[in-house]
């Protein structure tokens, strides 16, 4: 433990309240026109706060956040990451690419052991979210795997297919699926026999978090597993199907599909057969590989439990050590400041609704669940709505806020974390009138926790992981298109102090991101940040040095 010791800050003087980082999810600094949503909204507070002296941006994207390449939009794993570890460290996108191009990943035990069961005859499953979205998978990383599959002649492949629309354009599943189905259509030959199985709209089928509703994976069970949804004789023909039947109908809340052949669904997950599921992204990858791995598992009504090798593209939870079995090692994210800050015994409160618990607990951590330290700690979940988020945008914005004032008038924690999930979870339904006022919401917040906290003389830090809320379409020749998707927006960072006991200015950082939040808490918090952390955005003042 003597390597988390935090050094005092040498001038600082202690105030009363508490530090408050206040992450609004999803809410960047867009192009400030009516595709904006946080520019479209009403939110006086936001922009008074805005005007102040310690103001400025923040990059949430790209390498700044540990992704392959400033192309990539933020996401809340890397940005909860960065913010709660204070550094940047390559990222399940970037370490999965590199497993795969030197060829390490087909060497590693899991793999090897994938093969040994094709040779004796067993299936190999992948699942996944089909995508170039590069926030939970990429098609790019599945399409090597196949292609290796095809060169070490495994015989029998299935895919079990997720369709995004989130993190990509709302309804551009054929985009992804046509090409998909034609290339394992063309590596059917010699014996084998590939192709995809069974699927569904993200948001329906599988990719549920937080035990948010584990209906959803159930119903990815039955498909996946049992073969038992409607069926059609292709994942291209079911998407067209979904899309003629309903006009409205976009690819993440599409109902699961079974592909059948000869009256029989084509890939059932049997008695020793592999799977991989091939999302390196943890929060929504973890049910399924509790459900597939554990025995005593009581969720949801499993039916039948086949045998199988089970391996994760990364571990998803190094704690819980789930999966067992995975392909890439993922980021070794030691040294978060929730250890340093325990480690000096100050106590501490992270709430958010279950929709985004985990990210200010779980991503903030170093994708480590549960509490370092359960007596300087306190995790507060709200239940969130089962809703698609543009029919209830205020989501728990509410009953998160009253939880907040609750802990800044007990004295009890001299750091607040809490996470707004409104500008994030409605932004990624596309649906304007519904995004303002979800950012609206977030705005109506800061009003009511702000006095709290001038009150108890502590200070904000107000901030976001990344953007969505600030482009709600793109207009290709008067042609709107929902953006549902991330931004690659820089997001707004805010210190608003309460308390005269210290002096602060912003301190330049060149290209400063998300991990400088961390020093930058840190030192408020009345420590010098520890080495190795992206340095801090405020530089104390001391008494006669300005
Ligand atoms: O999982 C999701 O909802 C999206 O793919 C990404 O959103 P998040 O990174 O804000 O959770
Ligand atoms: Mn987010
Ligand atoms: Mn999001």
């Amino acid at each position: 433990m003597s390597e988390l010791k935090l050094q005092p800050l040498s001038g600082y003087n202690d105030f009363p309240g508490p530090v408050v980082t206040i992450i609004m999810d999803g809410v960047g600094i867009g192009p400030q026109d009516d595709s904006d949503g946080v520019h479209m909204a009403y939110t006086p507070i936001l922009d008074e706060l805005l005007k102040g002296e310690l103001v400025t941006n923040l990059k949430a994207h790209g390498t700044a956040v540990g992704l392959p390449s400033d192309g990539d939009m933020g996401n809340s794993e890397v940005g909860h990451n960065a913010l709660g570890s204070g550094r940047i460290f390559s990222q399940g996108a970037k370490l999965v690419n590199e497993a795969l191009h030197s060829g390490d990943l087909f060497q590693g035990e899991s793999w090897r052991e994938i093969k040994k069961r094709t040779d004796n005859g067993g299936t190999l499953h992948f699942i996944g979210l089909v995508s170039d979205g590069n926030v939970h998978s990429h098609i790019e990383q599945l399409n090597i795997m196949l292609g290796q599959c095809e060169k070490e002649d495994v015989q029998n492949v299935r895919v079990h297919g997720l369709v995004d629309g989130r993190d990509v354009s709302p309804k551009s599943g054929l985009e992804y699926f046509g090409p998909l189905e034609e290339k394992l259509k063309s590596m059917s030959t010699n014996g084998r026999d590939y192709c995809i199985a069974s699927g569904g709209g993200r948001m329906t089928v599988t990719m549920d978090r937080y035990g948010a509703d584990w209906g959803i994976v159930e119903k990815g069970w039955k498909a996946h597993v049992l073969g038992e949804g409607r069926r059609f004789n292709t994942a291209c023909e079911a998407i067209q199907t979904f899309y003629k039947e309903d006009q409205a109908m976009i690819d993440q809340y599409m109902d699961s599909f079974v592909i059948e052949r000869d009256g029989e669904p084509v890939g059932c997950i049997e008695d020793g057969d592999s799977v991989i599921l091939f999302n390196f992204r943890g929060d929504r990858a973890i049910e399924l590989s509790q459900a597939f791995e554990e025995k005593d598992f009581t969720a949801f009504n499993r039916q039948r439990h086949p045998e199988v090798f089970f391996a994760g593209m990364m571990q998803y939870d190094g704690d819980a050590m789930i999966p067992k079995h995975y392909l890439v090692e993922p980021p070794a994210i030691a040294g978060t400041m929730g250890e340093y800050l325990c480690a000096a015994g100050v106590t501490s409160y992270a709430i958010s609704e279950t929709q985004k618990f985990g990210h200010v607990t779980y991503f903030w951590n170093g994708n480590k669940s549960g509490y370092i330290n359960e007596e300087l700690e306190k995790y507060v979940e709200i239940e969130s709505d089962k809703v698609t988020f543009d029919l209830r945008p205020w989501m728990k914005a509410s009953e998160i806020t009253d939880k907040v004032i609750d802990a800044i008038h007990s004295n009890k924690y001299k750091f607040i974390r809490l996470n707004y999930a409104n500008g994030d979870m409605v932004g990624h339904t596309g649906v304007p009138i519904s995004v303002r006022i979800a950012v609206e919401t977030v705005d109506l917040m800061l009003k009511r926790v702000l006095p709290v906290l001038e009150k108890a003389g502590g200070v904000a830090i107000i901030t976001a992981d990344h953007g969505n809320a600030d482009c709600m379409w793109t207009d290709k020749k008067g042609e709107r298109t929902a953006m549902v998707a991330h931004t690659r927006n820089p997001v707004p960072f805010i210190v608003k102090p309460y308390f005269n006991s210290n002096s602060y200015s912003l301190q330049h950082v060149e290209n400063a991101g998300l991990a400088s939040v961390a020093a930058t808490t840190i030192n408020l918090l009345g420590y010098e940040a520890p080495e190795g952390y992206e340095p801090s955005l405020l530089k104390l003042i001391l008494p006669g040095s300005r």
